[in-house]
């Protein structure tokens, strides 16, 4: 509902006078930001000077370095202050342009006074302690995002409240100024949202806070879930509420939660720089990013992971694994299989491999054998690793001291120089030793650790276990299911054994060899992380989805995806999503949020887009209007490149950014070859980090999660998208586009356009001559 223009001046004024109060805010921390900045500067130059002193004496660098730590502490705190103030100074700035966006009026009972509150991104109170802004994380702002008029509740820390919403009023202010407001009893009122949307760029995300919906709201204040599953069609918002839970939960367990005890599992790495600002512009800190292909190669040293475009592209050529084969290496049975073998694996059947030192071995691999026979049975997988490595260490203990005493030992002693002897002495005095002989036989015991230290690794990080045959044994005992022939199965394993020969891994293989290795190693396990995202999970297997959980034990787990925009399987309904994910991740408080409406792109694309779908009737567009997509039509490759060319030159004139979306590499590479011609043009590839402005072109699989002003699908033809297994891609590109969308077909249209209502396009045929 419109406000009077009296009623709007009377809350200009009080926008005016919470600015100028920000203002003053500002100065002050701008004043002690310079101050912490001259303090630090001080500080870490004094911490300079004292890092060069001569270190020679040892009994001076024993209290160097004492003293040194402390000053490292000294700096690392300034360090951090000046971080906090710079982040105020920068919540104080956005608040200076728009300092609110929402005002509640509230009141406990009858008999009081109604109270006025108004929500912002921070909260901002006065020198007398007044709330001037509340934060919109603050409890009694999530009235502003559920609340309807009337009696409402919300959470505090002291329990449930219940007060009376007697108004809810929306601002749009931009530099200070008052652009739109209106007085709703929905979450957030259209006229808002629809001016946000229109205005909405391809460059950065930015934070939704004004507008956050309902069910968005839901998301973002989960705290209780250990599994919130949130299935959402494209465009509706999932990644935005995850940035926004992750501000919120950093406000809610400030004392307890870092931000980086959360990690995001992000599609690539395009997508996390596109979102890297959202964090930010919340005074808040950015969570970990990591890309699947990252987190497995991290754990795989030496070894080339497959990533998931890898297998993509080399399904399109027909290499793919047999359907069944993958269906079980993906599921949550091959991964208990895998948990199950390790439980079970008797000590003689431990694959051991010799631990070698300069060409020659150290530990014999039947020696370790024997160690690990001679520990009790019934261990548990992890205790008997850590005993054996205990053994190992022990026995490379007495060798060292064996060593510590022979000739090439004593010769290099002889020939140290007082500094080298005085390193070698460590933390330890002359006059510690009852005798010479004892600090000599300590010397040369330093020096043989040394010398052995690839040994002392080698026992430490477990690498006499060689669990690449460890997992070959397994494969040739799994409980295979019948459509698994064993003929199929024989050729997996020698596949297997092929990549391992040559460094590489398959990602099927990933996630149950790690599985294996961090059981029978008791290692892998990371217990700090509290929160893990991952966002486009569809593209995740059961398998990796529990390998993940598995690697962080502690962590809640929040799974955003659309299972319509499956790139690399077949479609999945999101209930039966859940009990698969609930069931295989054994959690008590499971919970499942859907989203069906689309923010992203205009009406007319988002209807296209989910007329596309067998079942796409769920998904509501918001009403912003735009052009109805269009889909040209053209006779061989010239022509249609040629016309590609000419659109892209008209979408420029538009937008800063035109995004032509390929079905694979080939194809993009073959536009890119040829509009680089003629405009500035950036193939983006899997390692990219930024996108620049202009016509950029790449594979589908690199733009998931994006969105773009303008898309051009190149070459939805027949051909190219010839049934309904296809829809994935098809839909994933048509949802990445915000305002504009064009779809080129070289020949014959896809049917999956073809038998769409022709009222959700137009056409433009090339007449053929
Ligand atoms: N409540 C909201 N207010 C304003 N903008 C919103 C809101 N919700 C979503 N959007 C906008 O809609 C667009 C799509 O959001 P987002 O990328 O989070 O969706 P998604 O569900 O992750 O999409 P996809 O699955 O297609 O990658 C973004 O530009 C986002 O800023």
């Amino acid at each position: 509902m419109a406000t009077s223009d009296q009623e709007q001046q009377r809350e200009q004024q009080r926008v005016d006078r919470v600015i100028e109060q920000v203002k003053e805010r500002a100065q002050q921390t701008d004043d002690l930001l310079a101050k912490a900045h001259h303090e630090t500067d001080v500080i870490q130059k004094n911490y300079g000077d004292n890092n060069s002193v001569n270190t020679f004496e040892v009994d001076d660098r024993i209290e160097t370095n004492a003293e040194l730590q402390q000053q490292k502490q000294m700096v690392e705190r300034a360090v951090e202050s000046e971080a906090i103030l710079k982040r105020q100074v920068g919540v104080l700035k956005d608040l200076s342009n728009s300092p609110y966006f929402g005002r509640i009026d509230i009141q406990d009972s009858p008999d009081e006074e109604a109270e006025r509150l108004y929500i912002g991104t921070a909260s901002f109170v006065d020198a007398e302690q007044n709330f001037l802004v509340y934060d919109w994380r603050a409890p009694i702002s999530s009235v502003y995002y559920n609340g309807t008029l009337g009696q409402v509740q919300y959470q505090t820390p002291a329990g449930q409240q219940t007060t009376e919403l007697i108004k809810k009023r929306q601002f749009q202010i931009n530099h200070g100024q008052i652009k739109n407001m209106f007085d709703t009893n929905e979450t957030v009122g259209d006229e808002i949202l629809q001016a946000v949307l229109g205005e909405q760029n391809d460059a950065y995300m930015q934070n939704i806070v004004a507008t956050i919906q309902k069910e968005q709201n839901d998301i973002i204040r989960d705290t209780t879930s250990d599994l919130l599953v949130v299935q959402g069609v494209a465009g509706s918002g999932k990644t935005s509420a995850i940035l926004q839970r992750i501000a919120f939960l950093l406000y809610h367990s400030r004392a307890s939660l870092e931000a980086d005890q959360m990690v995001l599992f992000s599609p690539n790495r395009l997508f996390s720089h596109y979102i890297s600002e959202v964090l930010p512009s919340l005074g808040e800190r950015n969570m970990r990013q990591v890309t699947l292909a990252e987190f497995l190669s991290a754990r795989f040293q030496g070894l080339t992971v497959e990533s998931l475009f890898e297998r993509y592209e080399s399904d399109r050529q027909r290499e793919q694994l047999t359907p069944a084969i993958r269906d079980f290496q993906e599921s949550a049975d091959f991964m208990r299989q895998v948990d199950q073998y390790c439980h079970q694996l008797p000590a003689d059947q431990l694959r051991f491999t010799n631990i070698v030192f300069n060409g020659e071995i150290f530990f014999a691999k039947e020696v370790i054998t024997k160690i690990a026979a001679a520990l009790p049975a019934a261990m548990q997988p992890a205790d008997r690793f850590l005993a054996i490595k205990n053994t190992l260490i022990k026995r490379l203990k007495h060798r060292i001291d064996d060593e510590a005493q022979a000739d090439w030992v004593n010769d290099i002693i002889d020939q140290l120089s007082d500094e080298a002897y005085h390193d070698l002495l460590g933390s330890k005095r002359r006059g510690d030793f009852q005798s010479l002989d004892d600090e000599v036989f300590y010397i040369g015991k330093q020096i043989v650790t040394k010398r052995l230290r690839q040994v002392y690794d080698a026992i430490y990080n477990g690498y006499f276990l060689d669990t690449y045959e460890q997992y070959n044994d397994f494969l040739a005992q799994v409980d295979r299911p019948t459509t698994v022939t064993p003929d199929q199965w024989q050729q997996r394993i020698a596949a297997y054994q092929a990549a391992v020969e040559y460094h590489r891994i398959a990602l099927v293989d990933c996630a149950p060899l790690l599985l294996l290795r961090d059981v029978l190693t008791g290692s892998g396990q990371n217990r700090r992380m509290q929160y893990i995202f991952v966002d486009e999970m569809q593209d995740y297997s059961l398998a990796q989805l529990l390998y993940i959980k598995h690697a962080f034990p502690l962590a809640k787990f929040t799974l955003l995806g659309d299972s319509e925009q499956a790139l690399f399987k077949g479609i999945e309904l999101p209930q039966q999503l859940l009990e698969r994910l609930k069931d295989a991740f054994n959690v008590r408080r499971a919970n499942l949020i859907t989203l069906n409406k689309s923010y992203r792109s205009t009406e007319q694309i988002t209807n296209f887009a989910k007329a596309l779908l067998p079942d796409g009737d769920q998904i509501q567009a918001f009403t912003r209007k735009g052009d109805l997509p269009k889909v040209m039509i053209r006779y061989g490759e010239d022509a249609a490149l040629s016309s590609l060319r000419s659109e892209v030159e008209h979408q420029l004139k538009a937008t800063n950014t035109v995004a032509v979306l390929t079905k694979d590499l080939a194809e993009s590479k073959q536009v890119y070859q040829y509009l680089k011609r003629y405009t500035v043009t950036t193939l983006m590839a899997d390692s990219d980090r930024t996108m620049p402005q202009g016509v950029i072109v790449m594979p589908i699989y690199l733009a998931k999660g994006l969105e773009f002003d303008a898309v051009v699908a190149y070459d939805v033809s027949a051909t190219n998208y010839p049934d309904a297994d296809s829809v994935g891609i098809l839909y994933t590109i048509a949802s990445r586009a915000m305002h504009h969308l064009t779809l080129l077909s070289i020949g014959d249209v896809s049917p999956l356009i073809a038998q769409l209502d022709p009222t959700l396009f137009t056409i433009e045929h090339q007449v053929r001559v």
